[in-house]
């Protein structure tokens, strides 16, 4: 990503109708509201911008479903220039054709002036679908917007899609892999798991954002929704506890020092190992071993963990030399999100 661009706090854009979801996806993920607490939110009638101070500096800006961001009060440059990624909000549970016409719409409007940007479309509040009804949708979805922008001319468009819900994983591993697109390094720690795994007979391993619970990087080996849920759970409880009797969470500075040796395993019945140690203030790494020798082994598990906590320091203070000073993988800023809106 063009250096600029990080200097500017890539922005996430969510979009899409009204009630599709957008404010419910931003509370539980960035806000840690409980997904049944959704119900209670008023419809957004203004841009709801969040600057989130993590292990990288980025924008969540919530737009209210019935603006018209085309329309020549606004001024599109402001809204589109530098952004990480447009999250258009579909609410599979709705009648979705206009939120279609208007997404394709959107997508051949900002072709033109910005041709890299990256749509991520999710397939929202697909809980109560069964699996067939969820398939189904999903293909529609992909099959009308590919159908729609083929006709305009668009044959490879830079547009991935999700299933996604605010009551199960699925909203924080889709959100990962958007994240996972506007970080530089990502070659680079995912290479950097994958040896660790590899010496460590680890199954898989992931690198979490402690706060949003989003994760920045994992293995190559392919995603197993399991082990995933593991981890997230794992990276929940240990947070939980510690915020229960380490220290206050929203003290900044006490955060860095005191989490730095957070440090957490727990072995199954079956012999597998969740693993979990905090690599600074804003990153954990949490990793599954199924192997009963896994318990035995754990003075070799610390030390390779130890070795990639250092790679992982390098990396981040390289990064932080070339930026000077916006990638926050170990340094300064708060963890917690910080908030602010803007009147339409
Ligand atoms: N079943 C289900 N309901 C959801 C999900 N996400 C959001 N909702 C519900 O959808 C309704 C609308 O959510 P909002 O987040 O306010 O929608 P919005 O897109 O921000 O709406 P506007 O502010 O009007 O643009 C709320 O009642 C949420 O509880 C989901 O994943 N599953």
């Amino acid at each position: 990503m063009a250096k600029n661009t990080r200097q500017a706090k890539p922005r996430l854009l969510l979009m899409g109708q009204r009630r599709s979801g957008k404010s419910s996806i931003t509370s539980v993920v960035f806000h840690k509201m409980e997904p049944q607490e959704t119900l209670f939110l008023e419809s957004t009638t203004r841009i709801q911008k969040d600057i989130m101070n993590s292990f990288m500096d980025f924008q969540v800006w919530d737009f209210p479903g019935q603006l018209d961001y085309f329309d020549s009060t606004f001024d599109t440059t402001q809204i589109f220039a530098d952004i990480g990624a447009l999250i258009w909000v579909i609410d599979a549970q709705d009648e979705y054709s206009d939120s279609l016409a208007r997404l394709t719409t959107t997508i051949i409007n900002l072709q033109n002036t910005f041709p890299h940007i990256n749509v991520e479309v999710f397939v929202h509040k697909t809980d109560s679908l069964n699996e067939d009804f969820r398939s189904d949708i999903f293909q529609d979805v992909v099959q009308r917007v590919g159908d729609d922008l083929n006709d305009a001319g668009y044959i490879n468009p830079n547009v991935s899609y999700h299933l996604t819900s605010i009551y199960d994983s699925s909203i924080f591993e889709a959100l990962s892999s958007v994240i996972q697109k506007l970080i530089p390094e990502l070659d680079v720690l995912q290479n950097l798991l994958d040896t660790l795994i590899n010496n460590s007979g680890m199954t898989k391993a992931y690198l979490f954002d402690i706060l949003s619970k989003i994760y920045v990087a994992s293995d190559t080996r392919p995603v197993d929704s399991d082990i995933y849920e593991i981890c997230a759970n794992y990276i929940d409880l240990t947070v939980d506890f510690t915020d229960l009797y380490n220290y206050p969470r929203d003290d900044p500075k006490s955060l860095g020092e005191q989490m730095e040796e957070v440090e957490s395993s727990m072995t199954f019945e079956d012999g597998k190992m969740v693993y979990l140690k905090e690599m600074n203030k804003h990153l954990c790494l949490v990793t599954v071993i199924q192997n009963k020798e896994a318990k035995d082994k754990k003075g070799l598990i610390d030390y390779n963990v130890h070795i990639f906590q250092d790679a992982l320091k390098a990396v981040f203070e390289r990064a932080w030399e070339k930026t000077g000073g916006e990638v926050t993988g170990e340094g300064q800023s708060s963890a917690r999100p910080e908030q602010n809106s803007l009147e339409t």
